[in-house]
């Protein structure tokens, strides 16, 4: 496994080392103890998700208060362009974010830690992504930061379809109203 920390130094890109034979490969998806290693750091995960999206749907900017959740992504199927926003306020990077390509096809995983808000837009016709998560999900302490905050300016992807051009971003409800950065609880 190589652990490469991004321009955000506490986001973490994870490269599996694959294993090919004859009958296909084999990857650990999954070490603790070379996880915590890595991150200097114990972890505790309580909870796994699954989401499957079609393309061009944006999920987030999301993130909790209270009980903030350590997140470990992957894609199993698709591609999506996975994004992290350090929303620490005494951090010199508030308000900046991360971006990775993370692919059934390149194994890649990203480590999100407690403090950032997440969210993810499917490049590929579908994707689905499997996610753990440091604390369980407290609805009451859920919150959304607008994928397109005029002061974060997320680069998110133009995705083209065949014959249908550049798509519009899919957006759940809750999505389309979350708040600006500005008006944000924030760490
Ligand atoms: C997050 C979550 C949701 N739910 C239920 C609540 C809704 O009835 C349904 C869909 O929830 P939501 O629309 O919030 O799902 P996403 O838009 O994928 O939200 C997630 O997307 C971004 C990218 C994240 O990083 C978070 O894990 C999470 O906010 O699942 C649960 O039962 N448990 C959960 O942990």
């Amino acid at each position: 496994m190589n652990f490469t920390p991004q321009h955000i130094p506490d986001v973490v890109l994870i490269e599996p080392c694959l294993f090919n034979d004859e009958r296909g490969y084999f990857f650990e998806s999954f070490n603790l103890e070379k996880l915590q290693r890595a991150l200097n750091r114990d972890l505790s995960f309580v909870q796994g998700n699954e989401s499957f999206s079609r393309q061009n749907v944006i999920r987030g900017l999301h993130y909790q208060v209270g009980r903030p959740q350590g997140k470990l992504v992957r894609v199993v199927a698709g591609e999506v362009f996975d994004v992290a926003v350090d929303l620490r306020k005494h951090s010199p990077t508030f308000g900046q974010w991360v971006g990775a390509l993370l692919s059934a096809e390149n194994n890649h995983q990203l480590w999100i830690p407690e403090g950032f808000a997440h969210g993810f837009q499917v490049i590929s016709a579908t994707a689905k992504l499997q996610y753990l998560v440091t604390d369980y999900w407290c609805p009451q302490y859920d919150r959304c930061i607008r994928f397109d905050d005029p002061d974060i300016q997320v680069q998110w992807r133009k995705v083209m379809a065949p014959a249908a051009g550049m798509l519009e971003p899919i957006l759940s409800d809750k999505d389309q109203s979350g708040k600006v950065l500005a008006d944000a609880e924030v760490f």
